[in-house]
C-alpha cells in the first residue's frame, strides 16, 4: 500500500522553558491508503497528542509529517482547508461531540457546505451518509440526545465522512460504548473503510480493540514507538516488554486465557527503567 501519511522523528512539546513536557520524543509511523494502523498505549502515553498533530492542531517542534505526498507542517491556507477536508476525527465522547441543539440534519449538512456545496444539493448526500452508517432517515430531524451512544456515534462517524476523506483519527472512539456496541461499531468501521478505501489512525488503550480493527499496530510508551507490526504479530506474540505488560493486562472473555494471562503478569519482572532504556523506550 502507498504510504498516505509519514510521521519522521516527529516531536511536540506542551509548555515552555521550564514548563516544557515534550510529549512526543521521535516519533516515526506511517499509514497506507485504505490502511488502519492501531496505536495503543496508556493513557498519558502521547496516543492523542500524535492525533492532534496528524489534524493539524498541535504545532510540531521537530521531524517531518508527509500527508499524500505534502509536508502538512508548511501548508498555506489553501492546502489547510485541503487537509481539513481530507483528515477528519471521530472523537471518544459521543455525547458530548454532537451539538446538542442541532438537528442531524443539520450536524451532517454543516461540513458540507463549509466545503461550498448548496444546502439543497447537500440533501441527498446527508441521506445516503444517514444510510450508510445503518441510521434511518427518519433521524434527519430528531437531535443527538433522542439516540443511544451506539447510535450517536454512528451519526459521528456519518458526519466524518461527509467529506469523503482520505484518513480519519478515531480517538478511542468506542470506550464510552458498551462491550456489544462496541463490537458493532467496530464493525462498522471496517465495513465502511471496505467501501470508500478510507485510512485510519485508530487510538486505543485497548489491544484487543486494535487486534480487531487494525491492519498493523503501532505502540507507544512515554511518548515513543517502542514495537510496531503487523496486528495479529504484535497483539498474540509482543516482543517488547512495556508490550508483554499490556497483553498481560488484557482482559479476554475466555476464563482460561484470562487465567493464563494473570499468570504471565504476575511472573513478568518488574518494568524499571533499565530494562526499559535496553528496550529502547527511554
Ligand atoms: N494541551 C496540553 N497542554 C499540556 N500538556 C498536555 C496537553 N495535552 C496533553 N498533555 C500532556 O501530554 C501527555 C500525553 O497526553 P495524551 O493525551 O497525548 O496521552 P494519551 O496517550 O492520549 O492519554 P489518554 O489515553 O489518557 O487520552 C500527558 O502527560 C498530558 O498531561
Amino acid at each position: 500500500m502507498p504510504d498516505l501519511l509519514t510521521a519522521h522523528d516527529l516531536r511536540v512539546t506542551y509548555g515552555r522553558g521550564r514548563n516544557a513536557n515534550e510529549v512526543l520524543k521521535g516519533v516515526s509511523v506511517e499509514i497506507g491508503q485504505g490502511e488502519t494502523l492501531g496505536l495503543v498505549g496508556e493513557s498519558g502515553s502521547g496516543k492523542t497528542t500524535l492525533g492532534r498533530a496528524v489534524l493539524g492542531l498541535v504545532p510540531v517542534a521537530g521531524g517531518t509529517l508527509t500527508f499524500a505526498g505534502e509536508d502538512v507542517t508548511r501548508l498555506g491556507a489553501r492546502g489547510r482547508r485541503r487537509l481539513a477536508r481530507d483528515i477528519q476525527v471521530v472523537f471518544q465522547d459521543p455525547y458530548t461531540s454532537l451539538n446538542p441543539s442541532m438537528t442531524i440534519r443539520d450536524i451532517l449538512t454543516e461540513p458540507l457546505v463549509a466545503q461550498g456545496a448548496k444546502k439543497k444539493d447537500a440533501a441527498s448526500t446527508v441521506r445516503a451518509l444517514l444510510d450508510q452508517v445503518a441510521m434511518p432517515a427518519d433521524a434527519l430531524d430528531r437531535y443527538s440526545r433522542e439516540f443511544s451512544g451506539g447510535q450517536r456515534q454512528r451519526i459521528a462517524i456519518a458526519r466524518a465522512l461527509a467529506l469523503d476523506p482520505k484518513l480519519i483519527v478515531c480517538d478511542e472512539p468506542v470506550s464510552a460504548l458498551d462491550l456489544s456496541t462496541q463490537l458493532k461499531v467496530l464493525d462498522l468501521f471496517i465495513e465502511l473503510q471496505q467501501r470508500t478505501g478510507v485510512a485510519y489512525l485508530f487510538i486505543s488503550h485497548d489491544l484487543s480493540v486494535v487486534r480487531h480493527v487494525s491492519h498493523r499496530v503501532a505502540v507507544m510508551y512515554r511518548g515513543h514507538i517502542v514495537e510496531t507490526g503487523p496486528a495479529l504479530q504484535v497483539t498474540d506474540d509482543p516482543q517488547h516488554p512495556y508490550t508483554q505488560r499490556l497483553w498481560a493486562a488484557n482482559l479476554v472473555a475466555d476464563p482460561a486465557e484470562q487465567a493464563n494471562r494473570r499468570a504471565v503478569r504476575q511472573s513478568l519482572p518488574p518494568l524499571d527503567d533499565d530494562a526499559l532504556a535496553a528496550a529502547g523506550a527511554t
